[in-house]
C-alpha cells in the first residue's frame, strides 16, 4: 500500500469512507482530554534490580483532544508500549506528567483513570460466549443485565458481529476474537481507550481490513483513543494523527497527510518508507524518494545503448536486479549511484507507452509473476524522479 492511498480514508463497517479529521487544536475546549508533557519511564537495571538500567521514554510531550485516535508509531523498541503503559498507569512515571481533563493522574491507579485497555491478543475468557465476555465489559461499568443485553447487540453490530452472541468464544477466527475483544473494551465507554499492537497478531489481509473497521468503530462511538503501532499503513489507517518515535524521544507529530508529504527528518522518512535520499542544492536540503518515486525511463532509445545520457540530476543509470508484478504493476529492482554510492531501489516500470503495455505477466525465474517485457536482471535502464512521489526534508536532519 503506497502511502498516497492510505492516507486519504478508510472504509467503514459498511464499506462507506470515514474521512481522517485533521486535529484541530481550536476543536477541543484548553485543558480537556490527554496532556502529556515531558515524560520519561525508566525500568531498573534487570541484574541489580535497582536504578536506571534502560530509559525507554525520554522526555515525550503531546496532547490528544476528546473523539481524537492517535498512533504512536516506530520500530520495535523505540518506547511506544512503554508510553502506553504509563498513561494507563502500569508503569510509574520517572519523570514530567500525564494529565486527563486537567487533573495530574500521579498516584491514580490504574482501575481509577477511566480508561480502556486492549492488547495484541484479546485475552477473551475462554469459559463465558461472545455476549458473555462483551456484557463482562459493561457489568463492569455497572450497566444492569437487562440494559445489557440490548448494549451488548449494538456493539457486536458495531464491530461486524451480529448474531455471534451464542458462540463459544473458543470457536472464533482470531479476527473475530479480535472484534469482540473491541466490542468488550468499548462497551464501558472508557473516556480514554488504550490499544497496544491489536492487529499484530493478524494476518496482512486481515490487519487491513481490521484497521478499516477499528477505525470505524472509534469514530461511530466518538472514542478518544491512543494506538500503538510499528506497520505505518495501520497508524495511517485508523489515526487522525500519527506520532513517530525513536529511541524513546518523539521525532514527529502530525496527521497522516502531512507527516507523508512533509517528513520532519531522514531518521522518521526512513520509517514511513522513503527509500533513497538525494542532497538538493538549496543549502539545508534534501529530497526523501518515495516508494513511487522513481519511474523506469518510458524512452526505449535510452535505454543503455541507445543515444544520450542520462540528463542531469534527476535521471540517472542503472542495473537491473529484477522485476517482479504486483498490485498490477510491476516493480523493478535497480542497483543505482544517486549520487552517494551504489543503492539498491526500487522503480515503478511500465509507463504509459512502453513497449508490451497490456500483455499479461508470467511467472519469472523467482516465481514471482513478471511482465514478460520487463527489463531483466542485469540490463542497464534509466530511472528518473516522479517529484509527486518525493517530499523535501532537512539535509541534515
Ligand atoms: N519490563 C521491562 N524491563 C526492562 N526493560 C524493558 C521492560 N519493558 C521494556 N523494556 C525496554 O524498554 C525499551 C522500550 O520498550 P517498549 O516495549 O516500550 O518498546 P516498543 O516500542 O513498544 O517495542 P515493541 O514494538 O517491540 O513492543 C526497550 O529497550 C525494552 O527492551
Amino acid at each position: 500500500m503506497d502511502g498516497a492511498t492510505v492516507v486519504d480514508r478508510s472504509e467503514g463497517l459498511d464499506g462507506s469512507a470515514v474521512p481522517h479529521v485533521p486535529h484541530d487544536p481550536a476543536r477541543g475546549v484548553a485543558g480537556r482530554g490527554l496532556a502529556v508533557r515531558d515524560v520519561v519511564v525508566h525500568y531498573p537495571d534487570p541484574a541489580s534490580g535497582k536504578g536506571p538500567g534502560t530509559t525507554a521514554v525520554r522526555g515525550v510531550s503531546l496532547d490528544l483532544a476528546p473523539g481524537e485516535v492517535l498512533a504512536l508509531l516506530g520500530p520495535s523498541g523505540c518506547g511506544k508500549s512503554s508510553l502506553l503503559r504509563a498513561v494507563a498507569g502500569l508503569e510509574p512515571v520517572a519523570g514530567g506528567s500525564i494529565a486527563w481533563d486537567g487533573r495530574d493522574l500521579a498516584g491514580v491507579p490504574v482501575h481509577r483513570r477511566g480508561f480502556g485497555l486492549m492488547f495484541q491478543e484479546g485475552q477473551l475468557f475462554p469459559h463465558r460466549d461472545v455476549a458473555g465476555n462483551v456484557a463482562f465489559g459493561l457489568r463492569m461499568a455497572g450497566a444492569r443485565r437487562a440494559a445489557a443485553s440490548g448494549r451488548v447487540a449494538e456493539l457486536l453490530d458495531l464491530v461486524g458481529l451480529a448474531g455471534y452472541g451464542p458462540r463459544p468464544v473458543t470457536t472464533l477466527s482470531g479476527g473475530e476474537r479480535q472484534r469482540v475483544a473491541l466490542a468488550r473494551a468499548l462497551a464501558p465507554e472508557p473516556q480514554l481507550l488504550l490499544l497496544d499492537e491489536p492487529l499484530s497478531a493478524l494476518d496482512r489481509g486481515l490487519r487491513d481490513r481490521l484497521a478499516g473497521d477499528l477505525r470505524a468503530a472509534l469514530v461511530a462511538t466518538g472514542t478518544t483513543a491512543l494506538f500503538v503501532t510499528h506497520d505505518h499503513d495501520e497508524a495511517f489507517t485508523v489515526a487522525d494523527r500519527v506520532a513517530v518515535m525513536d529511541a524513546g524521544r518523539l521525532l514527529q507529530l502530525a496527521a497522516p497527510e502531512d507527516l507523508w508529504r512533509a517528513p520532519a527528518s531522514r531518521r522518521g522518512a526512513q520509517f514511513l518508507g522513503y527509500q533513497a535520499f538525494v542532497p538538493l542544492p538549496a543549502a539545508g536540503e534534501a529530497l526523501a524518494i518515495g516508494p513511487t518515486g522513481l519511474v523506469l525511463s518510458d524512452e526505449p532509445s535510452v535505454r543503455e545503448g541507445g543515444p544520450g545520457g542520462p540528463r542531469g540530476p534527476e535521471e540517472w543509470s542503472g542495473t537491473v536486479v529484477r522485476s517482479a508484478f504486483r498490485r498490477g504493476r510491476t516493480e523493478v529492482t535497480v542497483d543505482v549511484d544517486l549520487g552517494a554510492g551504489t543503492r539498491r531501489v526500487v522503480a515503478l516500470g511500465e509507463p504509459a507507452g512502453a513497449p508490451g503495455r497490456g500483455v499479461p505477466p508470467v511467472p519469472g525465474p523467482d516465481g514471482a509473476a513478471q511482465h514478460p517485457l520487463a527489463p531483466a536482471p542485469g540490463e542497464r535502464v534509466r530511472v528518473v524522479l516522479d517529484r509527486a512521489g518525493c517530499a523535501v526534508i532537512p539535509a541534515d536532519s
